[in-house]
């Protein structure tokens, strides 16, 4: 059962915590794209959609549960698109999820999702997307472990990174140091060695990136540029 971690333990030293988003690997070849990141990714992203909330089908629970059988130790940051939240949140807590993160846009209750999250012992995240404001999540934020900010309209990898959703990032991130809460901000979508700086810079502390990883010929190598980008600043 996890306790109530706080920002620091959750980063643990890093400048920016990289997670590659399994959507953007070749579904056969998953084990093997998994072992080209070299062990240099700290997560691993896996998104879930349901077709409904987002215009996309992707994996269930069963890809959670086979990821936890087969690397342990691995942190799987579980992202659903899927409404509601609330009819797929068992399947996914007992899949062995070490963050699930649901979409403030998808849930009818946030506080109760968030809170039965945390009570299962898996870290909570709620998201907002492009055309949500950040402001709404004010009530709950005390109580998540990450704000994904996804930078992309949700429902497949690939697409262009938007400039304006930065802006939350910065509030978040201002917000979190004014009221001393803890959660972590996370950037979804269209990130890779070009943006992972000023992503960082305004207060970031995990990206994922998809395409930018495994559309690679060398995923491995990807990260450590996007991690020495982050340290130039
Ligand atoms: O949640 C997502 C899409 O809904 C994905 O995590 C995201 O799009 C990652 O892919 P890319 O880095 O290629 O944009
Ligand atoms: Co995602």
């Amino acid at each position: 059962m996890a306790g109530p971690l706080q920002l620091k333990e959750l980063k643990n030293g890093r400048e920016i915590i990289i997670a590659p988003s399994l959507l953007s690997a070749d579904i056969l070849n998953m084990e093997r794209h998994i072992g080209e990141l070299k062990g240099e990714a700290d997560w691993l992203h896996v998104d879930i959609m349901d077709g409904h909330f987002v215009p996309n089908l992707s994996y269930g629970p069963a890809l959670v549960s086979a990821l936890r059988k087969r690397y342990p130790q691995v942190f799987l940051d579980v992202h659903i698109m899927v409404e509601p939240a609330e009819d797929f949140l068992d399947m996914f807590l007992s899949a062995g999820a070490t963050l699930l993160t649901v979409h403030l846009e998808a849930a009818k209750h946030i506080h109760r999702v968030l809170q039965k999250i945390k009570d299962s012992g898996v870290m909570a995240g709620v998201s907002i997307n492009p055309g949500t404001a950040a402001e709404p999540l004010l009530p709950v934020l005390h109580m998540a472990d990450l704000v994904l900010v996804m930078s992309v309209n949700p429902g497949y990898g690939g697409q262009s990174f938007i400039a304006e959703t930065i802006d939350k990032v910065r509030w978040l991130s201002k917000v979190r140091s004014e009221r001393g809460w803890g959660y972590l901000i996370e950037m979804d979508g269209g990130v890779g060695p070009k943006n992972v700086a000023e992503i960082a810079a305004a207060g970031c502390d995990a990206v994922v990136a998809g395409s930018a990883v495994f559309g690679q010929p060398e995923p491995s190598e990807v990260i450590k540029e996007m991690r020495r980008s982050v340290q130039r600043g």
